[in-house]
């Protein structure tokens, strides 16, 4: 088992079964059961990894305070319609200290958004283009290439499990993959919270260091992190110590998400992470790749797993989406499509 962050050329996975992509499942499988994290290189689509093209998607960010209020999410501005999708702003009591957006799949085919009455198939409030010319087909594009890699590294965790390398495949066909931008600037002293408390702030390499993005484990399947060239991300190995996930231009950060630890019976990890604050704003472009809403996960052939019971994907999600903070107060917006046997 490695102790640190491997970073993995996986420019095989998108090629014939060859020796070279046994050696990169094989490595992408160790690192999914062991520390849970990884970087990945050499993809099609890595050519998003540079300051220059992230620029184009984090514009966002300077649009003025009234454009961004247009795009809020219900939970912060009663008048909207849009629960799941759309804006977060600073919430200056809450210890991540983030503002941002959360994109589903409606940005790269408008299609994508389902007719059926669900807050998780919700079309994305956007930015008007005039407002931010090439910014929504910029922000298309990161997602498709996004899925792909995700989709990649799917066939990739089947094979390395033993399974066919299409056994995920009809899960993820239309799936809710969430394109999240986010911003965490420095925090503003003058803004009369008590940031003194112990979830506040962590002693790192002997400094103080105050958190903005508070210890957690993503839902999903896989996570595909953009760091923008800021410091700040953390992963708890399975020793129990925060070691740094160091931002590289060309490459993605990835975890592994909750949803796949529980449907592999624990064999993938879903490492915790959480993010102290760098010197200067930092800004990261997670991407949650995810299957579809009304997806039946249910054990996979895996000898040896714990069994448990089925449960619909959307269900799930929006128990646990519904605890992070940005998500505050809409849990009872949507029931569950499915009783819970008791
Ligand atoms: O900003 C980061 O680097 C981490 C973001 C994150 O963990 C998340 O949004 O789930
Ligand atoms: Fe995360």
């Amino acid at each position: 088992m490695t102790r640190d962050i491997e970073t993995i050329g996986i420019a095989d996975l998108f090629g014939p079964p060859s020796p070279a992509r046994d050696r990169a499942d094989g490595r992408i499988m160790a690192a999914a059961s062991g520390i849970g994290f990884m970087a990945v290189r050499d993809f099609p689509g890595d050519a998003w990894l540079t300051p220059d093209r992230r620029a184009q998607l984090l514009r966002i960010f300077a649009l003025p305070d009234i454009e961004k209020q247009k795009l809020l999410r219900w939970n912060f501005d009663s008048t909207r319609k849009n629960f799941y999708r759309g804006w977060f702003p600073l919430q200056p009591a809450a210890v991540s200290y983030k503002e941002g957006i959360d994109m589903g799949p409606d940005i790269a085919d408008a299609a994508r958004v389902s007719v059926v009455d669900d807050p998780l198939c919700e079309p994305t409030p956007l930015p008007a283009e005039g407002t931010l010319p090439g910014w929504r087909t910029a922000a298309a594009d990161y997602y498709r290439a996004m899925e792909r890699v995700g989709n990649a590294l799917m066939w990739s965790i089947a094979r390395g499990l033993g399974l066919p390398e299409t056994i995920f495949d009809p899960y993820f066909e239309h799936g809710i993959s969430t394109l999240r931008l986010i911003r965490y600037p420095l925090r503003d002293a003058t803004a009369g919270i008590d940031t003194g408390g112990p979830e506040f702030s962590v002693v790192h390499k002997g400094e103080i260091r105050t958190i903005i993005g508070r210890e957690h484990a993503d839902s999903g399947f896989v996570t595909l992190l953009a760091q923008d060239g800021v410091e700040g991300l953390q992963a708890k190995n399975r020793a129990d110590e925060w070691i740094d996930v160091p931002p590289a231009n060309g490459t993605l950060a990835v975890n592994f998400g909750q949803l796949l630890e529980r449907w592999t019976g624990g064999r993938v990890r879903a490492t915790r992470h959480r993010v102290i604050a760098p010197k200067t704003t930092r800004f990261s472009i997670p991407f949650f790749y995810e299957p579809r809403v009304d997806a039946e996960i249910a054990p996979l052939p895996l000898s040896g797993a714990e069994p448990f019971e089925p449960f619909l994907y959307g269900d799930y999600l929006w128990e646990s989406a519904t605890n992070f903070v940005e998500m505050s107060g809409i849990k009872n917006l949507r029931q569950p499509r499915r009783a819970k046997v008791s």
